[in-house]
């Protein structure tokens, strides 16, 4: 096996015709998505179309059962998968910590890829500060010292993204980091995101959610998926339409957008 190592051309994310089935069922079916640095793909679809399946391959979390994918440039199946998942910057709002750390530990945490402080582990200065930086960049820099089990639901959620980004990653993937978010925590996330995609400009990310209110602005691309099916892919001006979207949802809906943001309202 290779020890990979982030390939710096080509697609940040390729998956050609993927199938994916667990216990004899079709999880996904013939999905085929590129994404490149730059890039902000949004994953779309009702509960069970297979979001979360395809975001745990891009993860390098699982296996495809057919078709290949490529994170970072290293195939699934010829690469470690754990050395792989550490180059990737991958947001889990079920993150598992249990201890009382503080929000500059947990971002710190990021630098070992572990959900503890590693026993003995000492960040370097460089470590220390990018970690304040990320911090700051994610607006609760004033929450620096204060204790996981103390943030509310919103600021564990930029915690874990500043988390994410500690080793510099290409690629940030996103399930849903709104979920549960009350209404000004999900506009402090959504700009925190758009701060970022300004600062990073060479970042790319795959956010999944059902709602469309939730997609940042910078959004560029969108892959709308339907009983495990690729519905639509590409562009997010062609892909999210009040067609396609009352296809995905299987309802029939009006999509608005306004100073780049999207509504949506039964018809
Ligand atoms: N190991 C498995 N074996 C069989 N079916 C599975 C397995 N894992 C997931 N599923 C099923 O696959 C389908 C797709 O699941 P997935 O979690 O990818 O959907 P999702 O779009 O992320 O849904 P949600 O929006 O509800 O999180 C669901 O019907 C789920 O029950």
């Amino acid at each position: 096996m290779n020890h990979p190592r982030p390939s710096d051309t080509g697609p940040v994310l390729h998956a050609d015709d993927v199938d994916v089935v667990r216990d004899g069922t079709h999880l996904l079916r013939s999905i085929t998505l590129q994404v490149h640095p730059g890039q902000h793909w949004a994953l779309l679809g009702a509960n069970g179309a297979g979001k979360s399946t395809l975001l745990s391959l891009l993860g390098a979390h699982q296996h495809p059962t057919r078709g290949s994918v490529d994170v970072l440039g290293h195939r699934l199946g010829a690469v470690d998968m754990r050395a792989l998942r550490s180059l990737v910057g991958h947001v889990n709002p079920r993150h598992p910590l249990n201890s009382p750390l503080t929000v500059g530990q947990v971002v710190l945490t990021g630098a070992t890829n572990t959900t503890e402080l590693v026993p003995r582990w000492q960040p370097t200065d460089a470590e220390t500060a990018h970690a304040d930086r990320l911090i700051s960049l994610l607006g609760i820099a004033d929450r620096t010292h204060a204790r996981w089990n103390t943030l509310s639901q919103g600021e564990r959620g930029r915690a874990l993204i500043a988390r994410a980004l500690m080793p510099a990653p290409r690629l940030l993937l996103l399930d849903e980091p709104a979920t549960g978010l009350d209404l000004a925590a999900r506009e402090q996330l959504l700009t925190s995101l758009e701060d970022l995609r300004t600062q990073h400009p060479e970042l790319a990310t795959v956010l999944v959610t059902h709602h469309l209110e939730e997609l940042p602005t910078g959004t560029t691309h969108a892959m709308l998926l339907r009983e495990g099916r690729c519905l639509t892919a590409g562009p997010v001006e062609e892909v999210i339409t009040s067609d396609h979207i009352s296809k995905c949802f299987n309802h029939p809906v009006h999509i608005t957008r306004d100073h780049g943001r999207w509504h949506a309202r039964a018809r």
